[in-house]
């Protein structure tokens, strides 16, 4: 006989740690208070239940396979777990309380650098995951099927205006618009014809497109055959606090760059 429970024993059978997603303080404190032998991990956006071992989510992502992806890159990264070890996830999928557990295997390929892009950036996470959607949807579909280049700064752009000129008429100038609008993301696709970067505030507001930027290109690390774009993307990052997200017209490829170092690199079509 087979009881339920049993099949249920699998999902969490011979796991290294326990990771439980934004639990409530009640929740959380069964595991505490029961001493496992499985290290319990608490992700969530913040340590409102004072885990021992936490991990911090820059959103609440309502995909749970985004949440999922993160939280493990953020173990990842603070050397929580490591390739090879399997975890079982508590979530919520629905609102409210935990009501999913799900068994995963960590594998080198999730450290794909956007936890770092999207916790460690001086703009809101919001705004980051934002513009990475546009570039990233730009770089599927192109602008009217036709491969289109785009190059986002982000945060910092007072700075970053210092730092740059405008190539012609700003067509947000005086306008009050923010990246994760609809309509203002159709903006953004449509004026990727245009030359030059778009700047965007640490809140989301869009500052400027057509903007030349004109870093000081010194102690900039970037892969070589990435042209103009990219080295003044990147460049930006070290001349000031900002984060660069740039789509090639060429390979196709997303790219994000902070303090000078490409961060991230990502084929629109695997995400
Ligand atoms: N300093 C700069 N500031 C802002 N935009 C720039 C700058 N230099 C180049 N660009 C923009 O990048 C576009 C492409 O330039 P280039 O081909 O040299 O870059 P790239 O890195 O090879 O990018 P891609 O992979 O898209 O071709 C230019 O047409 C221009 O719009
Ligand atoms: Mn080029």
């Amino acid at each position: 006989m087979v009881a339920l429970s049993d099949l249920l024993d699998d999902v969490v059978a011979d796991v290294d740690a326990l990771f439980v997603f934004s639990p409530s303080g009640s929740f959380y404190e069964r595991f505490a208070d029961a001493d496992l032998d499985t290290p319990v991990v608490v992700v969530a956006p913040e340590n409102a239940v004072d885990a021992e071992t936490y991990i911090e989510l820059p959103l609440e992502f309502k995909n749970v396979r985004d949440r999922i992806r993160f939280g493990v890159e953020g173990a990842m990264e603070a050397d929580v777990v490591e390739e090879g070890d399997v975890i079982a996830c508590s979530v919520a999928v629905f609102d409210g309380d935990q009501d999913a557990v799900i068994r995963v295997r960590v594998e080198e390929k999730m450290r794909s650098g956007i936890y770092d892009l999207f916790a460690n950036s001086r703009a809101d996470p919001s705004v980051i995951r934002d513009v990475f959607e546009v570039a990233i949807e730009l770089g599927k579909k192109g602008q009217k099927g036709k491969p289109v280049g785009a190059l986002f700064v982000v945060g910092d752009a007072g700075k970053v205006m210092n730092k740059s000129r405008p190539l012609s008429y700003n067509p947000f100038e005086k306008s009050h618009v923010h990246v994760g609008d609809p309509i203002v993301n159709v903006m953004l696709k449509e004026f990727s014809r245009l030359d030059g970067a778009f700047i965007i505030s640490d809140s989301g507001k869009i500052v400027s497109a057509y903007r030349y930027l004109e870093p000081a290109a010194e102690g900039v690390d970037i892969p070589k055959g990435l042209g103009a774009r990219h080295m003044s993307g990147a460049a930006i990052t070290r001349d000031t606090n900002t984060t660069s997200i740039v789509l090639s017209e060429s390979d196709g490829l997303v790219r994000a760059f902070k303090g000078g170092k490409m961060i991230l690199e990502i084929d629109p079509e695997d995400y």
